[in-house]
């Protein structure tokens, strides 16, 4: 059996494959792979591990539907035509819960930096611009006691929601298409309007799909129903904000500052504004980027690799 992988993952679950004897071949440029390239190279392949954006789209699927399955670096699935693989009886797998902690660890990190003016403050010093000792610099907010809302209690928010609650005593509201119980046997968290967890919030932590229902979610009208004093963090998808909408945002105060561990487009453009904005905090799209998160994701790729040439259900299906 032959695998492509379109990208880098950990050894660990290569080697997982290897000793089931599977032949494979990497992307090893350092660069994204094209949609044409992808295609071309899936010809003769029994399987897909596909590592970052690709498209996963009618297209692709119709010119490789010889795959017996293709498994994706990622929990989410946006970049994915589900239907079309549905149609085309094409297994596909994602990585769910492995990477739930580490994700949330930057949405905190991400909350952190904001709220104390890290990024920007840290790049003073290295223009050489820190003077010396001053009473009130930029000064930053407390996150103590502020009200955490999360937008989509899933896996990850709830592993951000308990990090707040535990580290700053924050109270969690959430607002989902509907009440999710179990996390509310977990944390004290308290279901809300869309509406109301724009009023109530001081800090705003997005945790959905990319879906056409959150694409753009978060634009003008909605910041500007956002409290002037509260933080937007965003570790999701880069589509659920609009970027421009967040700049201006910023710019007039209407919100106090953000954190971004996805952009839209990514990569971000070196001249973007948002990177040198006092009141921003932007990450190149690292959540699940720890060493355990990694090995434990592609534990989870090979598993539902071997699964699917071998016919069997996928541990970790999307379908
Ligand atoms: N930055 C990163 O590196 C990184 C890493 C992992 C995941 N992600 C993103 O995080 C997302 C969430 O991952 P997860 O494992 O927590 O998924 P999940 O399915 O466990 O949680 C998503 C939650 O969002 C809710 N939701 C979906 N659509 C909604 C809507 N329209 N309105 C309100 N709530 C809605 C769902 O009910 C669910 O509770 C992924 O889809 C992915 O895009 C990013
Ligand atoms: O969805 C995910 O798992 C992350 O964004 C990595 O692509």
């Amino acid at each position: 059996m032959k695998v492509f992988i379109s990208g880098n993952i950990a050894q660990v679950g290569i080697a997982q494959l290897k000793e089931k004897n599977i032949e494979i071949t990497q992307w090893d440029k350092d660069r994204q792979i094209t949609a044409e390239e992808l295609i071309e190279a899936c010809k003769g392949q029994d399987a897909l591990v596909s590592v970052g954006p690709n498209k996963i789209d009618a297209k692709f699927l119709n010119a490789a539907k010889h795959l017996k399955v293709i498994a994706l670096h990622s929990v989410g699935f946006d970049q994915v035509d589900v239907d079309e693989a549905k149609k085309l009886n094409i297994p596909v797998g994602n990585t769910p819960g492995v990477l739930s902690g580490a994700t949330a660890s930057a949405a905190f990190l991400l909350m952190l930096a904001v709220s104390r003016k890290a990024f920007y403050l840290h790049k003073k010093i290295i223009n050489g611009n820190w003077q010396n000792y001053e009473p009130t610099p930029e000064l930053g907010i407390e996150l103590n006691g502020k009200t955490l809302g999360v937008f989509g209690l899933g896996k990850i928010g709830l592993e951000m929601a308990k990090k707040c609650a535990g580290a700053f005593q924050m109270p969690v509201i959430y607002h989902n298409r509907s009440r999710n119980e179990d996390a509310e046997k977990e944390i004290d968290a308290k279901y809300v309007s869309f509406e109301e967890l724009l009023e109530q919030s001081d800090v705003i932590s997005v945790h959905t799909a990319l879906t056409d229902e959150t694409k753009d979610k978060f634009s003008i009208d909605v910041f500007k129903k956002m409290k002037p004093t509260s933080i937007f963090i965003n570790t999701a998808r880069g589509g659920i904000h609009n970027e421009k909408d967040l700049i201006q945002a910023l710019e007039e105060k209407i919100i106090w500052g953000a954190g971004l561990d996805v952009t839209n487009p990514e990569p971000m453009d070196k001249n973007n504004p948002l990177l040198n904005m006092d009141n921003a905090a932007v990450l190149p799209h690292i959540g699940s980027a720890t060493e355990e998160t990694r090995d434990a994701m592609a534990k989870l790729i090979a598993e539902n690799i071997l699964a699917g040439l071998n016919g069997d259900k996928l541990p970790y299906p999307i379908w």
